[in-house]
């Protein structure tokens, strides 16, 4: 249970502020995160992790000297936006390249890449290693779709102290690469965690019993057993990752392994001593050295009752950087050599200045007064259904689609009004609500709505006074746009299966003629029917896909939310029409 918070969807900034404050020696805060206070090497390789908020210390608490040089911390349980990631490795920059570190998660792979793309076009060596060392989460043949837990912090470290070490970008990465593919770690819940403000738990688990293989955000795991001795979890955690030997080891016995006993939230310290008791003496006896165990919180779950214990398969270069030291809010080791602390005028922070808003033509213009009445509307419709969204996602998902699609839509309706005011045309007005929706929404379904508003806005213009066919065009573009960068079909239960319904009863209607207004609610009852339709699938992507049985009955929240929208959007027209939308 969470007790201490003020507005919960305010948390997680005033979280980030008092751990700046907490911790100003070592970090300072930038746009989307903290980077290091102190001085690094000029030329090196910055490294930058990120996630969302509710995993402390993970990802803040891990940046310093020795680790990562920045952190995008994202809302609770939502990754960060694009627009997060990239100011923050913008001010992380040492110029030497960027290795960019996460786990592996839907919303961070999309928010993430868009971001590298930017840097990487303005000619910075951006590169990318997913952490992956989960082995409850796919099985060894899809590595590679393995989320990521504890093991975040053996790669960051490896990578960090490459870089520390003067590595170039390829080894850095190279390094990071092959400390993930020697990282394997596996985790158990006793109780969900307690997100600030909700009354229930996220997710449960049945009293006196223990979910092995649970994820970070109640994701499902192999299978539950009564809750064993201390003993017992330790053995039965041993024997999970012995079963597993990372490729080139056919043998455990002579290796060196770095240890992580790790809580979860609200395991007690003592407790996880005694598990690291009979852990130690499993390794032993299994042949194997440990070097340098950590017994704490190093990625938790919020308030999470649940354990996971991570090996990492050392070799000699491996070995140096796990043990190297590192001094960073929440994780110590050694003693770091002195570093000079960065002025504040030093630090370089690429907030986002007040964009320029060229004025669009008349025609376009009015058009950006409708577009801003439809983003009102859209506020409006996601405020009154922001709990049963949650509710739904909560189902399958994370629980954070009501609160992410408030974050968004109220973002974007501030953006729209500014640039209506200032006389922009309807693509200048979309494109900053796209912007200010996938930055402040954060999570997949942000960056989702990001890239289709643009995508509309592109196919409007500034110029001309939209026609049907070209909202109708922009309305294609979305769909192709959301699909190309986010890899669903029709029937893996997304938004997919509302958007794609939607745009071809669109393009259908006006192609015959029919008026936008017409044409726009007939493409809404689609998208609605279809929403509810999704009711009937399994997942396939995304946050629920590992839920699938759980998820039958209950529709896609994504797909629910973009069917509300587009049914908001539907009285706006009427309404302009001078229509009654109850005729
Ligand atoms: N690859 C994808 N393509 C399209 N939509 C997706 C994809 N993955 C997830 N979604 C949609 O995103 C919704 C979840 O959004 P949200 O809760 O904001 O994201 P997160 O899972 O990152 O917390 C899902 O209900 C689904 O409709
Ligand atoms: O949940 C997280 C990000 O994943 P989403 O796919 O946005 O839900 C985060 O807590 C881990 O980085």
């Amino acid at each position: 249970m969470t007790r201490l918070f003020n507005d919960p969807s305010l948390f997680a900034d005033e979280m980030i502020e008092g751990f700046v404050a907490a911790n100003h020696f070592q970090v300072r805060r930038v746009s989307g995160g903290v980077v290091r206070s102190t001085r690094s090497t000029p030329g090196s390789v910055a490294v930058v992790i990120g996630g969302g908020s509710g995993h402390y210390p993970a990802f803040g608490g891990l940046v310093g000297q020795g680790l990562a040089h920045g952190a995008a911390m994202g809302n609770l349980f939502a990754s960060p936006s694009a627009q997060q990631v990239y100011s923050v490795s913008t001010a992380a920059n040492n110029g030497g390249g960027l290795l960019l570190s996460y786990g592996n998660y839907a919303g961070d792979v999309l928010h993430f890449t868009q971001a590298q793309e930017r840097l990487r076009g303005e000619g910075v060596d951006c590169r990318t290693v997913v952490v992956t060392d989960d082995i409850a989460s796919a099985t060894v043949a899809e590595k590679h779709k393995r989320r990521g837990i504890a093991g975040d912090l053996t790669v960051f470290k490896a990578a960090a102290a490459a870089a520390e070490a003067g590595y170039s970008i390829a080894d850095v990465e190279r390094v990071a690469i092959l400390a993930n593919e020697r990282t394997r770690s596996i985790g158990v819940a006793f109780t969900g965690c307690t997100l600030p403000g909700a009354d229930t738990p996220l997710f449960t688990v049945p009293e006196g019993r223990m979910a092995i293989g649970m994820g970070i955000h109640g994701e499902p795991g192999l299978r539950e057993t009564d809750i064993p001795s201390a003993d017992g979890l330790a053995e039965l955690l041993v024997s999970e990752l012995l079963a597993e030997l990372p490729d080139g080891i056919a043998d455990a016995r002579g290796e060196r392994v770095g240890v992580i006993l790790n809580g979860l939230g609200s395991v007690k310290y003592e407790e996880l001593f005694v598990v690291y008791r009979r852990t130690a003496a499993l390794l032993e006896q299994a042949g194997l050295t440990v070097i340098d165990p950590e017994v704490g919180e190093l990625v938790t779950s919020f308030d999470m009752a649940g354990v996971s214990l991570t090996l990492f398969w050392l070799d000699d270069e491996l070995e140096t950087f796990w043990r190297a030291p590192a001094d960073t809010p929440a994780y110590r080791k050694g003693s770091v050599g002195a570093s000079e602390q960065m002025d504040d005028s030093e630090m370089h922070d690429s907030v986002a200045s007040d964009a320029q808003i060229t004025p669009g033509s008349a025609e376009s213009h009015d058009a950006a007064a409708t577009a801003l009445a439809a983003i009102e509307a859209v506020l409006a419709v996601i405020e009154i259904n922001a709990d049963e969204l949650g509710r739904i996602d909560a189902v399958a998902g994370d629980g954070d689609h009501g609160v992410g699609m408030q974050r968004g839509a109220r973002a974007a309706a501030v953006a729209a009004r500014d640039a209506d005011a200032r006389g922009a045309g309807v693509e200048t007005l979309l494109v900053s609500a796209a912007d200010a929706w996938a930055d402040r929404a954060g999570g997949t379904s942000g960056a989702l709505w990001g890239v289709m508003l643009r995508a509309l806005a592109a196919e409007l213009g500034d110029t001309d006074a939209p026609t049907a066919m070209a909202v109708s065009a922009g309305v294609g573009a979305a769909r192709t746009g959301i699909q190309s960068f986010g890899k669903a079909e029709v029937g893996d239960k997304t938004m997919v299966d509302a958007i794609v319904p939607f745009a071809e009863s669109l393009a259908t209607e006006v192609a015959a003629g029919v008026p936008l207004t017409a044409a726009w609610s007939t493409a809404a009852d689609a998208a609605t029917d279809a929403a509810r339709a999704t009711a009937d699938l399994l997942p396939r992507m995304g946050r629920a896909r590992p839920h699938a049985e759980k998820s039958l009955g209950t529709p896609d929240a994504g797909a629910h939310s973009f069917a509300l929208i587009v049914q908001a959007v539907a009285a706006v027209f009427a309404a302009e029409n001078g229509e009654n939308q109850n005729d």
